[in-house]
Order: structure tokens, then sequence, then C-alpha cells
């Protein structure tokens, strides 16, 4: 689904930040992306939905050259791959089972209310449909960002370090739902620097290990 050949990217057209990146991601698979801070962790994420393009080398995704995608090509890309950010934002004047609906807003699809309530189950959010974004816990804006993130069943969901803020527990119930999502037959490609997390997972799913370092792709050790 996701084809990158010798890619590289440097902001602003200067100097790289990645630097002859290789990958395929299949659909199935479950991906960790792990560097130090400033590695170019969420920089190779942004490539990876397009919203960034690269300087040099392919990208492909789901069969398509993303440097040729037009704007609707590019918002058919969106809707294939949900993402989870460190600090996702709301529209805090809307409850949150509104803000779980956006995607589908803005798609210009009716909303489909027995999914929502579905998600809102999945995430454990039932009791939190009505409230605002504001009174949710961290864990729970996590849940509820990948609730919105999967609403418009993705191929592909990338989480860019999304329990960053989060304790242990918190941490594992998102990576529980991640796993499930993945166990659906769905691709995950998820950013942390929790090594812990990590080795957790791998208890429960294959998982491939991406790490970054010298502007360059490696694939980590099996003993992670
Ligand atoms: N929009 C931008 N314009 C110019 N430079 C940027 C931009 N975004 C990020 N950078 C720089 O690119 C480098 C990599 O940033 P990026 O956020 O991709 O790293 P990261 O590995 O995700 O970091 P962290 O783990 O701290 O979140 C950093 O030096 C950052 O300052």
């Amino acid at each position: 689904m996701i084809e990158m050949q010798n890619l590289s990217f440097g902001y602003s057209g200067g100097e790289p930040l990645l630097a002859d990146m290789s990958l395929t991601v299949q659909p199935g698979s479950f991906h960790f992306l792990t560097g130090p801070s400033g590695s170019g962790k969420t920089t190779f994420l942004r490539l990876c939905y397009a919203d960034l393009l690269p300087s040099s080398g392919r990208m492909m995704a789901f069969g398509r050259d993303v440097t040729e995608l037009s704007r609707d090509g590019i918002a058919a890309l969106r809707r294939k791959v949900g993402v989870v950010h460190q600090d996702p934002q709301f529209l805090d004047h809307l409850p949150v089972a509104d803000n779980i609906a956006l995607p589908q807003i803005v798609a210009g699809q009716p909303v489909n209310t027995d999914l929502i309530s579905d998600l809102l189950d999945w995430v454990q959010l039932r009791q939190h449909g009505a409230a605002f974004p504001p009174s949710l816990s961290g864990g729970e804006r996590q849940r509820a960002a990948l609730a919105r993130a999967v609403i418009m069943t993705p191929d592909l969901v990338i989480a860019d370090e999304p329990t960053g803020n989060l304790d242990w527990d918190m941490s594992m119930r998102l990576l529980d739902l991640l796993i499930e999502f993945n166990q659906e037959g769905k691709a995950v490609l998820f950013a942390t620097h929790d090594l812990n997390l990590i080795r957790a997972a791998k208890q429960h799913i294959q998982a491939r290990v991406l790490r970054i370092a010298n502007k360059r792709l490696q694939l980590a050790g099996a003993d992670l």
C-alpha cells in the first residue's frame, strides 16, 4: 500500500533530513518507528500520507505516485489513511461524537450514527459521546482521536507518538486498540520512543521495528 524507493527529503529543498529511504508497507502489517528526537520521524510519517512530497526518489501510495496526485487524489488518499497525533486537536465547541463524525461531514457523506455509536463503544467512550473535548483526559482524547481516524474505514493508521503524553496503562489501552485494528487485516505505522511498549506489542503481534538514524531508515534488531 505504501512503497518508498530511495526517497530523500529536505525542508525547503535544503540539506536532506531523510536520505535514500526504501520501505514497503504491506496490507495487514504492523511497523513501529523509533529514532532520536529530531531524527525525522514526524517528517517521515508526513511523507507517508502525502502531507509532504519527497525531494527525490519515489513514493507510491495505493498504487499511485504521490507527486502525480491531483487535489482530489490527495483527498482520496487521506481517506485511506487515518492519522493520530501526539496532541490531537478537536473542535472544542462540538461534542465528542460530532468530532468523531467530522471526517464523514468533510467528505460530504451522511453521518452514520450507528457507526459512531459502535466506535464510541470500541474506544470505551460511550459515556463521553455528548461531552465536549476539553473535559476528556489525555487517554480519552487519544481514544477519541483513534475513533475519528478510523471512521472512514482506512486501510492504514499512522500514529505519531500517540502515547507520548500517556501513562503506561493508558498507553497499553491505546496499543490494544491498534492491535485489534491490525488484527482486522489493516496496517499500522506507529512512531514511539517507548521500547517497553514495542516489547509488549511483540508478545501479541508480528511487528517490524524501523529506526531512523543518521538520516537513514534501518530495520532494528530482533532483540527489540
Ligand atoms: N516545517 C518544518 N520546516 C523546517 N524544519 C522542520 C519542519 N518540521 C520539522 N523540522 C525540523 O526537522 C527535524 C526533524 O523533525 P521531526 O519532527 O520530523 O523529528 P522527530 O523525530 O519526529 O522528533 P521528535 O521525536 O522530537 O518528535 C527537526 O530538526 C525539526 O526542527
